[in-house]
């Protein structure tokens, strides 16, 4: 089975969903775990000194659960995307899974298995304003960004660039349409790596057969 795994990472309101999504819709075989799926229920989530709840953190999501998921779509790809419903198909043979989520690569079982990671960031104004417009659930109380989602991010950044190597870091104020060009041409890339080595694969396997045959050939004759 071909597969392979891509990170989405980056700042809340960065931009992950709206990539991920219009990346699954442009390659067959794909889809998506998004982190934000596996939040835990707000009467278990703590609330700090100041009263903000502590979504920012791994605490707040089940990454356990999480971690099934991929694994399931690891065991068993095909299975895994027919249980999503209907999806884009035909094309390229080779699986594609799309892992988006604000900690995505702080978590290490999970980021050990990515093949490729890109982190989306935009400064902080904008990253602001995009999040004031958006209502979660609970929403978020005022103060919240400054007291608490912007300092979980810059402590988990600096947490995620000591440790993990290879990350691609998109410009999430470029359109949304120039951020999947450069995505979607880089990954079809890697696909076409990974066909290409497993080519070379078969063809060397279907070679060592050949030679099994000949061998058996001059052995009887
Ligand atoms: N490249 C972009 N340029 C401008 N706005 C964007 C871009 N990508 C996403 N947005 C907008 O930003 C908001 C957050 O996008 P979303 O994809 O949900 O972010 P995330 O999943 O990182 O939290 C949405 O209103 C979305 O339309
Ligand atoms: N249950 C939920 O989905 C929920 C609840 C409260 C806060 N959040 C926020 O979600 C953010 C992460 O998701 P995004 O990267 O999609 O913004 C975190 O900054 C967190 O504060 C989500």
């Amino acid at each position: 089975m071909r597969a392979f795994i891509v990170g989405v990472g980056g700042m809340t309101n960065g931009g992950k969903t709206t990539l991920s999504e219009s990346l699954k819709q442009q390659i067959p075989h794909s889809c998506i775990i998004a982190q934000d799926t596996y939040f835990k229920d707000d009467s278990v989530v703590p609330v700090d000194s100041n009263g903000f709840k502590q979504y920012d953190m791994l605490s707040a999501l089940h990454m356990d659960q999480m971690m099934s998921d991929v694994d399931l779509w690891r065991k068993d790809p095909a299975a895994f995307l027919r249980t999503r419903g209907p999806t884009h198909t035909g094309g390229s043979d080779v699986y594609l899974l799309i892992v988006e989520g604000f900690l995505i690569f702080n978590y290490r079982p999970l980021n050990e298995l990515f093949d490729k990671r890109y982190f989306i960031e935009i400064p902080y104004d904008v990253c602001k304003t995009r999040r004031s417009c958006r209502v979660y659930d609970p929403p978020d109380p005022p103060g919240y960004f400054d007291g608490h989602v912007w300092p979980m991010y810059l402590k988990h950044r600096r947490e995620m660039e000591s440790s993990v190597p290879g990350i691609v870091f998109l410009d999430g104020l470029q359109s949304k349409e120039e951020l999947l060009a450069v995505v979607y041409k880089d990954v079809i890339e890697e696909i076409e790596t990974i066909k290409g080595k497993w080519g070379i694969f078969i063809t060397i396997k279907t070679t060592d057969i050949s030679f099994f045959f000949l061998f058996l050939n001059f052995i009887c004759s």
